[in-house]
């Protein structure tokens, strides 16, 4: 376990071990797939797309969604495009090849063709294989990006990237810790050194292909600087590993200074933290989540969810914002409910786009507050990895200097608890081991203690679960019940 470019030759070790792992690895061929990459038109390439937004500080809107007949995804991509009005596309992978259970994922789509409709959600492209992605890249005339979570993801991001992809989400920590029980960060770490060692290769050649940490994590009242100690700690491993473009991710927390601040704040410290490490010719942008948390059942309500968040991407100047959509509490959203997603969201961004918000005092602390324990927390895992990264990241979680509220996994401390204060901010009601000195945690303190006065009530679990869902019953910050 080592932050350093892995060798060809180990990584061809690993190649040749990892495409027999399921038959449509054979179809991956690097040099070929290089020249396909080449052929694609500039307005397919995620990376081109990304920088010109970044440029012109627009905010583009991409939706999720993902199913297991080929011929449906194609069909739910293009209405998505034509109708939705995407500015990028998904294919969101199915559960069953996050986990490597290819075997299984061949069953549901026998059963799917027999059906006569997709059984499952999303797409499980490893068992498609190359060809079959070429066919969805061709379908379109968007950028195309595989989204997921999959702690083992080495064969998926080979048969997805030769298949025509310019985006791939997800990194050793962000898909890990939220998404798996027992598989170790040294486990991940390492086979995400292998994607971004891929996609290296693949940018040495002049294909630019672009990577996305999945910055919401757990979804639920993540504090901001957990979300970025893990973007900046995925950006400078995947740096290392010959990675020159990459989104960095927020998940909307619900106040609005503090989410413009979240945003405003991840790029700086990304490219503070890839400068210190003298990294060269990266090109970063910021990627706004829409809430990741409970939502309402009904669909009105729902669009204020996704308005809310459209304002916050807009103003912020995120370069791109994830959708959700109208059917979040309900299911598996139909294409007409993704596509309204979209709309909802793209109406408010033009409406936003030249509102510029005042820079209050009050955005500027929060953002230099966002800064100090971000900072406090990957500096710490520096430390403790004597300058290497990938080792502190493993020795910091197991110390709890790094910890995820809400996370599954066993290599996660779960000892912080969030809680929103008066204003629906999230901070610290328990700051768990987090390095933090005193000035910041009384912050967060008189913050929450301000609240509890509000409410009349001593700061507890209980607000912690009031707020976990409050949105869902039509507010930000639940008073007291
Ligand atoms: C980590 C992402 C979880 C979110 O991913 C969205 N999601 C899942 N499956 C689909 C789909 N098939 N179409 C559109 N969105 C989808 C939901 O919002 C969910 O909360």
């Amino acid at each position: 376990m080592k932050n350093k470019r892995l060798e060809a030759d180990e990584l061809e070790v690993q190649r040749q071990e990892v495409l027999k792992q399921w038959s449509t690895g054979a179809g991956v061929n690097l040099e070929e797939a290089v020249t396909y990459h080449k052929a694609m038109p500039a307005e397919k390439v995620f990376a081109a797309k990304l920088a010109k937004a970044k440029a012109e500080g627009a905010t583009l809107a991409q939706p999720r969604g993902g199913t297991t007949l080929l011929q449906e995804q194609i069909d739910l991509l293009q209405y998505l495009q034509d109708e939705g009005g995407a500015d990028f596309l998904p294919t969101t992978i199915d559960s069953l090849n996050r986990q490597n259970r290819y075997q299984e994922a061949e069953k549901v789509i026998e059963d799917s063709k027999k059906a006569g409709h997709s059984l499952r959600n999303g797409f499980p492209a490893v068992n498609y294989g190359v060809v079959a992605c070429r066919r969805i890249i061709e379908s379109v005339n968007l950028p195309c990006q595989v989204r997921h979570g999959t702690p083992d993801a080495r064969l998926l991001a080979e048969i997805t990237l030769a298949g025509g992809f310019t985006d791939f989400e997800g990194g050793g920590i962000s898909n890990n810790i939220p998404y798996a029980k027992n598989v170790s960060l040294e486990e991940t770490i390492s086979n995400w050194q292998y994607v971004d060692r891929l996609v290296g290769l693949y940018e040495e050649q002049g294909v630019r292909i672009n990577r996305e940490p999945f910055g919401p994590l757990t979804g639920t009242l993540v504090p901001p600087c957990i979300s970025h100690s893990v973007g900046v700690i995925e950006a400078l491993l995947a740096a290392e590993q010959g990675v020159k473009n990459i989104s960095l991710g927020y998940g909307q927390c619900g106040n609005l200074i503090q989410d413009i601040a979240a945003v405003r704040s991840l790029t700086e410290l990304g490219e503070e933290y890839l400068a210190k490490f003298k990294y060269k010719g990266m090109m970063l942008t910021s990627v706004f989540h829409q809430w990741m948390g409970g939502f309402p059942q009904d669909e009105s309500q729902a669009f204020g969810v996704i308005s809310w968040g459209a304002v916050a991407a807009a103003l912020a100047k995120a370069t791109k914002v994830i959708v959700k959509t109208p059917h979040e509490a309900l299911g598996i959203p139909s294409k007409e409910g993704i596509a309204a997603g979209i709309k909802a969201t793209k109406q408010i961004i033009n409406m936003v786009r030249n509102q510029a918000l005042l820079n209050s005092e009050e955005l500027e602390r929060e953002k230099e507050g966002i800064k100090v324990e971000t900072r406090a927390i990957v500096d710490k895992i520096l430390e403790l990895g004597d300058g290497d990264i990938a080792v502190g990241t493993v020795r910091g979680f197991q110390a709890g200097i790094l910890d995820i509220p809400f996370a599954p996994s066993r290599y996660n401390a779960g000892k912080i608890l969030p809680v929103r204060d008066a204003q629906g901010a999230v901070r610290f009601l328990d700051h768990g081991n987090l390095p933090f000195d005193k000035e910041v945690i009384e912050f967060h303190q008189e913050r929450i203690a301000e609240r509890g006065r509000i409410e009349g009530r001593d700061p507890s679990f209980q607000m912690v679960i009031d707020d976990i869902y409050s949105i869902g019953k039509g507010r930000l910050v639940a008073i007291g019940s």
